[in-house]
């Protein structure tokens, strides 16, 4: 069973035996291989995982089940099945020859093929791909673990979102480069010319903006992007519709002082995982702990990948594997770090990655294209995240917004829940004012391809009738009528200060990142007199300039150059009441200020700007009428 205490510096050239003791991943099989393996009733995945048995009283236990099923069994099996597929956004992954009751492991060749017609027969009766991902011998026989996927027809295909994060330099773009165009790099640029999308960007060699690269997948699970032999350019709608699973990679710059456009890529682009850069010969460096961090504060999980193994020294290596593995196994992280180094290996992490404390880690060359096999399969078989439920009222949140000649205002974003259909009615909003217009919905892309109807979890652009671009912008919705939106300026969350150089109290403003929205706000109070770095509070926030539209529980993160707090919304302020009580609270504070004389001086560090003093001036138009016109 493959570990990072197998690995042999031999067999596996710039990869060393590291330092620290390490978690086998082992830890995480289906198989149960580790006799030490503390969490396996967890974390076993298997398809006779008597876990789901609330479904039905049928015992699914034994490994011979799938042989002969009795009728009562099957439809069980069945049962179970869709189930795991539902949760599993339309894959899953299916051991065959695993029994969960203690037996030997293992089927015999007449007994595997029996079962695994059964899986075949279920599989059609579900509407679903398999495809054989691994076979072992186990003491009583093989065992195999099959990818069961949804088949989808044309027109759709399952979608992952992964950010890319990391320090400059780190290979970001080289690597989505070789990826997405199937050409190795030369180490000096090559691979990431194609993705560059501004003229500074090709000048400077630095990622700027928030880009989108995708990475299709068909049934079995090969590559399918097939760049065009001229421009070299991909072509979207091919990819699309040759995919069963089409990953959208997150490009995000490296670069601190683009740090405002990583945050909105990770807040606003909603990935279902973060793939962490980080090049093997720099190391932990500038913005790697910062893009770590933020990714663990929003609940994204991260995997590693590290680049440039071809030109790295073996001692150089090491030493970033262990810093890499200490920090993430740091309090603050707490994750389990795993070494991936063969196929094994990838199955049984992607398998349980979504558990959020796996945290896989791939050592990859661009150059020589090392270990990209592994970093690929690891990619199809990542599952999405995001469940819908088709009953549910859509949602849709706007990151982007465009004016097409002869098509008129589009816009761009993720649908969150629901499904959206075409010439459906939505309402779009907060305006300014904090309402909400009926807008029609003229045509839909996804990925560039025309379609009838998205549904939660997809991105997604739509032309709309009617309206002009200048009157949307990022962060507004297009909701379902049925959900009767209403805007807030007003909202409490609780915070922990990641970092601040002195301390924050009330007045302080920052801009607040949660979901597409992008606005500063003003802190009106909190319960605890000032905060410093480390400390959690309650607040109570504003924003400056418009409403937005709000749930509770969504993340957000708080910013201001270095000064970065990251938190969840506990409380949307909607009411009209409580936005007079808060309005209320705002005079009692600028008349307490100015008693004391203290108007208008720097306090604790806060930052006095001008737009500062909109927070104790009278709330602007529309904040007294907390909103909803339909
Ligand atoms: N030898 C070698 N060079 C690499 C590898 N990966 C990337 N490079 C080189 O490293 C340099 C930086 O790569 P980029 O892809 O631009 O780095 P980045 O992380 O996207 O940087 P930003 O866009 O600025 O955030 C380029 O010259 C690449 O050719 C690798 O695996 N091996």
């Amino acid at each position: 069973m493959a570990s990072l205490a197998a690995t042999d510096p031999a067999t596996c050239p710039g990869s060393l035996q590291p330092a620290e003791p390490v978690i086998p991943a082992c830890m995480f099989a289906p198989d149960r291989g580790c006799a030490e393996d503390p969490c396996a009733g967890d974390l076993y995945g298997d398809g006779e995982d008597t876990s789901t048995e609330s479904a039905d009283h049928l015992d699914l236990s034994n490994k011979l089940v799938l042989v002969s099923p009795t009728g009562e069994q099957y439809d069980s099996l069945l049962r179970h099945l869709r189930e795991r597929i539902d949760e599993g956004c339309g894959e899953t992954i299916y051991v065959v020859g695993l029994g969960s009751d203690g037996g030997d492991y293992g089927l015999n060749e007449k007994d595997m093929e029996a079962s695994v017609a059964t899986v075949r027969s279920l599989c059609d009766q579900i509407e679903a791909d398999i495809i054989l991902l691994r076979e072992r011998t186990e003491s009583a026989g093989k065992i195999r673990d099959y990818l069961i996927r949804r088949s989808v027809g044309e027109q759709d295909f399952l979608e992952v979102r992964v950010a890319v994060v990391g320090n400059v330099d780190a290979g970001k773009s080289t690597l989505l480069g070789v990826l997405t165009h199937g050409e190795l790099d030369n180490g000096r640029g090559f691979a990431r010319q194609k993705l560059f999308r501004h003229k500074h960007e090709m000048e400077s060699g630095r990622t700027s903006s928030v880009g989108n690269d995708i990475l299709g997948f068909d049934q079995e699970g090969q590559v399918v992007n097939k760049p065009d032999s001229h421009g070299g350019g991909l072509d979207w709608t091919k990819i699309c519709e040759k995919s069963s699973k089409v990953i959208t990679f997150i490009d995000l710059a490296g670069h601190e002082k683009y740090l405002k456009t990583t945050v909105f890529g990770m807040t606003g682009h909603l990935p279902d995982f973060c793939m962490l850069m980080v090049g093997s010969n720099a190391g932990i460096v500038g913005m790697t702990k910062e893009h770590l961090g933020l990714a663990l504060a929003l609940n994204v999980p991260v995997f590693v990948v590290v680049t440039k193994i071809d030109m790295c020294p073996a001692n150089i290596l090491q030493e970033t594997l262990k810093l890499l593995q200490r920090l993430l196994k740091s309090p603050g992280c707490r994750k389990i770090p795993v070494l991936v180094q063969n196929k094994d290996d990838v199955i049984v992490t992607a398998s349980n990655f979504s558990s959020e404390r796996v945290c896989p880690i791939f050592q990859i060359s661009n150059v020589t294209g090392e270990n990209m096999d592994l970093l690929k399969m690891f990619l199809n078989l990542l599952s999405s995240r995001t469940t819908f439920n088709n009953d549910e009222p859509a949602e849709f949140q706007i990151d982007d917004t465009y004016s097409v000649p002869g098509v008129g205002t589009v816009v761009s974003g993720t649908t969150l829940r629901g499904v959206i259909r075409l010439n459906d009615t939505l309402l779009l909003g907060p305006d300014p004012l904090g309402a909400f217009i009926p807008i029609a919905v003229k045509s839909i892309h996804r990925k560039r391809m025309p379609v009838r109807e998205v549904r939660g979890g997809q991105t997604a652009s739509f032309a709309l009738k009617k309206i002009k671009r200048s009157s949307i912008r990022k962060g507004m919705v297009m909701v379902s009528p049925k959900l009767t939106p209403q805007a807030t300026w007003e909202f409490e969350a609780e915070i922990l200060v990641l970092h601040h150089p002195t301390t924050i109290s009330p007045r302080y403003q920052a801009m607040v990142h949660c979901g597409s929205i992008r606005q500063t706000a003003t802190i009106l109070s909190m319960n605890k007199d000032c905060l410093r770095t480390g400390d959690k509070a309650s607040v109570h926030f504003r924003f400056i300039k418009t409403p937005e539209y709000l749930h509770c529980d969504h993340k957000l993160v708080f910013r201001e150059g270095r000064t970065k707090a990251v938190g969840t919304i506990t409380k949307v302020l909607s009411k009209l009441t409580d936005q007079i009580s808060c309005k209320n609270l705002i005079y009692c504070c600028v008349l307490r200020q100015l008693k004391s004389g203290s108007g208008g001086r720097r306090r604790g560090g806060q930052r006095h700007r001008g737009k500062s003093q909109n927070a104790a001036a009278p709330a602007p138009a529309g904040a007294t009428t907390t909103t909803s016109t339909s």
